[in-house]
């Protein structure tokens, strides 16, 4: 059962397919009123382990608590707790933003106001228009006002801002910042991770069905993994010193060299360096880019 602290216990969960196995032995919780970001690479199994909390996914194994249920025998009442915002919709209804919402909102017991949520996801001015009009970014906004209409107490957004310019992102971060003051659990898959660091308290990083690690955002990567490394190149090859003192390191070097060591740098590992040494560098190109233009649909 889930405890007074834990609206979400897995305890090394396994989904198979054939012989590929998507996830590979999962644990985590995520604490009641928590951020938690799952990370990791295109195919790691963020969405199957998702999908499998949801009550979407049947697991091949492991033990499994949301909200006190284990999501395969959960009903109804269950469901109407949960906020979801899968990873694509596909939804093109020929509805306008406010009917669709206002659909939602009548399967919930005590949803919010519809007017009120279209302003929080910034489509006022399209609250009269039909979905399948919309840019691709106004869409996924449709889709996280449906996850939210609910008051859900737990809201799963799996990749949700995919698709938005960075004023949509700034103000859907700023919708995420209200529900966390209201108390609400988050779980949240992102490409972006100056999102997950943002809008995250913990993070756990998946790579190959499996946890390779689980931290505060800050924390990741373990203690070492932040303090500074001072490069430079003497006698041809690349030298690093990792220090808390980069400036104390420069000095004696340029002291013991005569003047300016040849390619001197400080890097102070980014949360992306500290990630991509836990998941492999070969990653790199999985990760979202700062900025993406809205797509037209
Ligand atoms: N229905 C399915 N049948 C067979 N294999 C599947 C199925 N769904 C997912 N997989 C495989 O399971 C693995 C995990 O996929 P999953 O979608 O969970 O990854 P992800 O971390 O969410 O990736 P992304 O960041 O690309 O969304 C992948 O290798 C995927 O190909």
């Amino acid at each position: 059962m889930t405890t007074a602290q834990n609206v979400v216990e897995v305890r090394d969960l396994r989904k198979t397919y054939g012989d590929t196995a998507a996830v590979d032995g999962v644990s985590f919780d995520i604490h009641r009123g928590e951020t938690f970001a799952l990370l990791g690479p295109n195919g790691a199994g963020k969405s199957t382990t998702i999908e499998i909390l949801e009550g979407y996914r049947r697991r091949t194994s492991g033990e499994v608590r949301v909200l006190g249920a284990d999501p395969e025998r959960a009903g109804l009442d269950w469901k109407a707790r949960l906020g979801i915002v899968l990873q694509s919709s596909g939804e093109v209804g020929a509805v306008t933003v406010r009917e669709q919402l206002a659909h939602f909102a009548a399967l919930y017991p005590n949803p919010r106001d519809v007017d009120e949520v279209i302003g929080a996801v910034g489509l006022e001015e399209k609250a009269g228009a039909l979905i399948r009009k919309l840019s691709g970014g106004q869409r996924r906004r449709v889709d996280v006002a449906v996850g939210i209409i609910g008051r859900p107490e737990l809201l799963f957004l799996d990749e949700p801002t995919t698709g938005f310019d960075p004023e949509a992102r700034r103000s859907f971060w700023a919708l995420i910042r209200q529900l966390q003051g209201e108390g609400t659990t988050i779980l949240l898959t992102t490409h972006y991770l100056d999102e997950a660091a943002q809008l995250g308290d913990r993070a756990g990083i998946i790579a190959s069905g499996r946890m390779v690690d689980l931290a505060p955002i800050g924390e990741l990567g373990g203690a070492d993994a932040r303090i500074p490394i001072v490069r430079w190149v003497e006698q041809g090859g690349v030298r690093e010193e990792r220090t808390h003192a980069p400036a104390a390191v420069a000095a004696a070097l340029i002291d013991r060299l005569g003047g300016e060591p040849e390619g001197l740098e400080v890097i102070r590992p980014s949360l992306e360096d500290v990630y991509l040494d836990l998941v492999g560098h070969e990653h790199a190109d999985d990760l979202a880019p700062e900025t993406l233009t809205e797509t037209r649909a």
